[in-house]
């Protein structure tokens, strides 16, 4: 199958953060592919990726960037498909707030769905709930990652007081 999600982000410095979408997804069953694409320094390439990647089959777009986080919010103003937020605290940033706030506050009409600062991981499990909600076999493997957390905790909760 080909990638339903697409996971970008605005330098090869976020990788380390950008990660943890795509292990959630390799958990979750769900194809991906991933891009270095910068609305600042690759203007052209941002515009390419986010008017073709729903005619590819791309269903949902993670995007992470820190500092001047622009490249979410522009993604989510040409592509028609949900664009999920990754706020990324990069090396020189202003503790995250300039890359959270750049994301969070977007204008009317231009929804960026926005997690928490280098949140990929929720990132990617909310873009596999969103292939679930029209894919079973994605859904089931959902619902079986939020029982082995409940277990997890339970069995940490046993432990606690012995
Ligand atoms: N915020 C953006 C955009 C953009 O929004 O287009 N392009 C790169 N960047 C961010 O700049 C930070 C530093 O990048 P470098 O490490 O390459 O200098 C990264 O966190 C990247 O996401």
């Amino acid at each position: 199958m080909s990638a339903q999600v697409g996971i970008i982000m605005g330098s090869d410095s976020d990788w380390p953060v950008m990660k943890e979408a795509a292990e959630i997804l390799d958990e979750l069953g769900v194809e991906y592919e991933k891009e270095i694409i910068s609305a600042h320094r690759t203007p052209e390439r941002m515009m390419d990726y986010a008017k073709n990647a729903h005619s590819r089959g791309i269903k949902v777009i993670v995007a992470g960037a820190g500092g001047a986080a622009h490249l979410p919010g522009m993604t989510a103003s040409i592509t028609p498909l949900p664009v999920i937020g990754v706020p990324v605290k990069s090396s020189n940033s202003i503790d995250g707030w300039d890359s959270v706030l750049s994301i969070l506050q977007m204008p009317g009409g231009v929804p960026v769905a926005t997690v928490a600062l280098d949140g990929a991981k929720n990132a990617g499990i909310l873009a596999a709930q969103i292939i679930g909600s029209g894919d079973h076999s994605v859904l089931t493997k959902i619902e079986a990652y939020k029982k082995s957390l409940k277990e997890k905790v339970l069995d940490k909760a046993e432990k606690f007081n012995k």
